[in-house]
Parts: C-alpha cells; structure tokens; sequence
C-alpha cells in the first residue's frame, strides 16, 4: 500500500475509534441516565468525578486542600469561614445557589450549590472551590419516628502546585479575616437576659423532679436603634468613647503581649434619664457586639453566678444596670448581712469576673451603670478594674441640638438660644427634653413647650 493509502486507512481506523468510543460514552450516559435509580445514579456520577478531578490534578501540577466541616467533634473553622467568604463573592457563572435564612433573622445566606466551581483570585494565584455533600449515618429516631442524618460537607480547594504555599501561609488567613467582617456586617445582635423560671424535669430514683436549669439565658433579638450620631452627649466625651472602643477591638496582640484578659470595663454613672441605657445600646450597636444583660436579683448564688458567666460569648458586653440599687452591691461591711438573703457577694462577682471569666474568653466589655457612684463599694471602682468611667449629666446645649435634629430635623431656630441659656442654669435630663419632643409632631410647638418645662424647672429651683 502506498503511503498515502496508508496515511488514509489510519486516520480512518482512528476517527472510527473516536466514534466508537463516543458512542459507547454515550450509551453508557444513557443506560445510567434512564435506567438506574436516582440514588445509584448520583453515586456513579460523584465516583467519575471524583476519578476525573483526581486524574486532573495527576495530569497537571495542582495541589488540592481538603476542608470539612467538621474537626472532630468541633465544627471547623475555615469551612464555615470558607462559606461566609465564597458566598459574598459569587460570580455570575455559577449556575446553582443554595439559599437559606434563620427565622430570627433578616439575612438570606447565599451559598454555592454541590459540585458547583467557584474561582478567586488572590495574591496573584488563582484558587478553585468545589463543595461536595455526603449524607451519613441514617438512623431512626426513637422519639419521633424521623429519619436522621449526619451533613459531611467539604470544600475541595485546588491551585496550581507553586501557588501551595500562598494558599496555605496567607489565602487561607485572608479568607477567615475576611469572613469575620461579613459576619459582622450581617450579624442580627441578641440581647439575653437571664431569668429564673425555667424549670426542666429530671429524673431521680424514679421520680421526675422540676429542677432548676443552671444555664438559663433567654435570648432575644436586639433592635435598639440608638447609635452614636443620635445619642445626646458632649461630642468630645463621645468621640472619646468612640476611640476607646475602636482601639480596645484592635488590641488583641496588645492585651497578649501584656498579659492581660482582653476585656475593658465601663462604669457608666449620672442621673436617671441622662442616657446610660441609651449608651449601652450605641456601643453595642457601633461594636456589633451581643449583650448579656444579667439581673443579679434573680441569680440565687454565686455558683449560678459563675455557671450563668461562663455561658457567655466572646465579642459581647456584660451589663448589670442600677449596681447600687442591688443588695449584693452594697458596701462589703454589709455583706454578712447581706449573705442571709442572697448568696451572692460583691467578692463572688468581682472575683470571677477578674479570674476564670476573665481567661475563659476574649473581646469582652463589661458595663456597670449606677445613679449614685458614690454608693458603691471602692472595691469595684479601683482602678484598673473599671477602665472608662463616664458621667452622664444633664442635658448640655449641644445635646440639645442633637435631640432637636434627631425628632424634628431642626437644626437651627430663633428660639434655641432661649434654650442653650436656660439649659446653662436649670437640670433637665435628655429624657425629659426626648419626651417633649416627641408629645408634638409640630417642631415650633415642640420648641415652645421645652421652653414652657424650662422655665417651670427654674421657678421650681428657685
Ligand atoms: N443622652 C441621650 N440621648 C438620646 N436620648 C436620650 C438620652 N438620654 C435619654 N434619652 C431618651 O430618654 C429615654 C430614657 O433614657 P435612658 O434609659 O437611656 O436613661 P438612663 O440614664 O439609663 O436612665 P435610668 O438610670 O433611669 O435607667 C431613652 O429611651 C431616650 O429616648
């Protein structure tokens, strides 16, 4: 045969090899297609790709990261983090999304669907996310009947094999950095208050008991509006806090360099109606941190004190409001007395919020508010022990204007320098001047009767 025939008798027997082979794909897609069951089906495909991604990473000098959700018997980090991450940044390519939303809260998540490929780029280096799903372990519930099952999920992270030591030094760093910020921002901050009537039966010597549930934080969502543009208060004092707030969150590497808890404690004290609460609620709202508000008249002792303590989150601020008003409180000669009836001490609380609280997390503010500071025990207002300590006065000019601005929009008017003179020689609280304004919807008629309270306080004073 000459060579031409040749060349033409071999790339035929190829192109039928091709055919053939093509062919058989496709009957092969078919018969698994239209024949087997769903779930059989699912696990061939999810066994040829696998076989495929393994074979690709063979072919081509990538390196793959394993990352599941689970470690151990602990949640994992970086997956969660990795969700947060990728599903902020979804590119339009990707063709299927899981969407899910928390019944408390306003945030849908959105997140890649199974076997869907996500790309970023960092530092350069281009990074592929592929999340894969397995359930596990179906078993029968005894109590209700419902099948359950164990979610494995894990994130195959693939890059080019020179890029390894980016993805594992400062990718992978970058993307739990990041995620905290996202979860900040969409974070539905929760109020827990603790109280003392949940009750849980148990069992004992074959009698079910009430028992009194040691850890009882009652959570709610917390949808204070104040922030710190509509809070009533001297701008410099206010900037202040502000800073202080600021640098106290960026000081993780400080307060371990100095071998400090990384905690800071605010004393906030002044007048009913001058803002306390109000400013709590800014901090909280400005450091999107989560508040525990602790009522120690219904906390019995001070183990359930302790056990109720460390139930706390990290990021979050511990509030006990009115301190002086609370019997436990009270100057420490007065504890023994104090001890019959409530076994919660000053020491108890101060002790532990100083010791084992103090190490059993981070990022962790704690606010004492009184009316009366000086009724409180020195022992608690020592330095070093609150930080901060803020006075909350009565209502200033300038605090004025930003209640004025806040209820009626009014920024100026012929008659607010009558008030910045009265304010300068008679005691009104914000509180006072936020009810006035909020009696009228007329902004002249609102301004008119502050002045008509004004002058009734300095006829009174006088
Ligand atoms: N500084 C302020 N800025 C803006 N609004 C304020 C301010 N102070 C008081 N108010 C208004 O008055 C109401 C009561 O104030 P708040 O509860 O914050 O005062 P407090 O000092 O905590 O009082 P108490 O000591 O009685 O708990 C608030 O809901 C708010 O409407």
């Amino acid at each position: 045969m000459d060579p031409i025939s040749q060349a033409m008798a071999s790339t035929k027997e190829y192109f039928a090899t091709a055919a053939s082979l093509a062919a058989s794909v496709i009957l092969v897609r078919t018969v698994i297609n239209n024949f087997l069951p769903a779930d059989l089906r699912r696990l061939i495909w999810s066994l040829v790709s696998e076989v495929i991604s393994k074979l690709r990473s063979r072919l081509s000098n990538t390196r793959t990261i394993i990352i599941e959700n689970h470690h151990g018997l602990n949640y994992n980090e970086i997956f969660d983090a990795a969700m947060n991450y990728l599903g902020d940044k979804i590119p339009p390519t990707v063709r299927r999304l899981r969407v899910s939303k928390n019944k408390n809260d306003n945030h849908i998540e959105i997140t890649i669907a199974d076997g869907e490929v996500q790309t970023d780029n960092f530092e350069g280096a281009q990074f592929r996310w592929r999340l894969h799903t397995k359930l596990q372990n179906q078993s029968k519930d005894h109590d209700n009947g419902h099948r359950s099952a164990k979610k494995n999920q894990w994130f195959e992270l693939t890059c080019n094999g020179k890029h390894e030591d980016i993805a594992a030094r400062s990718y992978l760093n970058h993307i739990l950095d990041e995620s905290k910020v996202i979860k900040a921002a969409a974070k539905t901050l929760r109020l827990y208050i603790n109280n003392q009537n949940h009750w849980k039966n148990r069992k004992f010597e074959n009698h079910w008991i009430p028992m009194e549930l040691e850890n009882h934080w009652t959570p709610t969502k917390f949808q204070h509006p104040m922030t710190f543009d509509t809070l009533a208060m001297e701008t410099e004092l206010r900037q202040m806090v502000e800073e202080d707030l600021t640098r106290f969150m960026k000081r993780k590497e400080y307060y371990k360099r100095i071998g400090k808890a990384w905690k800071r404690g605010y004393l906030l004290h002044g007048p009913p109606g001058t803002g306390k609460t109000s400013l709590i609620a800014a901090m909280a709202n400005y450091l999107r941190y989560d508040i525990y508000y602790l009522d120690l008249k219904e906390v019995r002792s001070n183990n359930t004190l302790q056990i109720l303590l460390l139930h706390t989150s990290n990021k979050s601020m511990l509030v006990i409001e009115d301190i002086d008003s609370s019997t436990v409180m009270q100057k420490r000669e007065e504890e023994v007395e104090v001890k019959t009836s409530s076994r919660v001490t000053l020491s108890g609380l101060l002790n532990f919020i100083d010791g084992l609280w103090s190490t059993s997390g981070e990022e962790r503010i704690i606010v004492f508010t009184t009316n009366h500071k000086d009724r409180l025990d020195p022992a608690l207002i020592r330095p070093g022990r609150m930080d901060v300590h803020i006075h909350m006065g009565y209502c200033s000019p300038s605090s004025f204007r930003v209640l004025a601005s806040n209820y009626h929009g009014i920024d100026e008017h012929p008659l607010f320098r009558e008030i910045e003179e009265l304010l300068g020689k008679v005691e009104a609280t914000p509180a006072e001047i936020a009810e006035e304004l909020t009696r009228r919807t007329d902004a002249d008629e609102a301004i008119d009767s502050i002045i008509k309270l004004l002058h009734r306080k300095r006829k009174t004073s006088e």
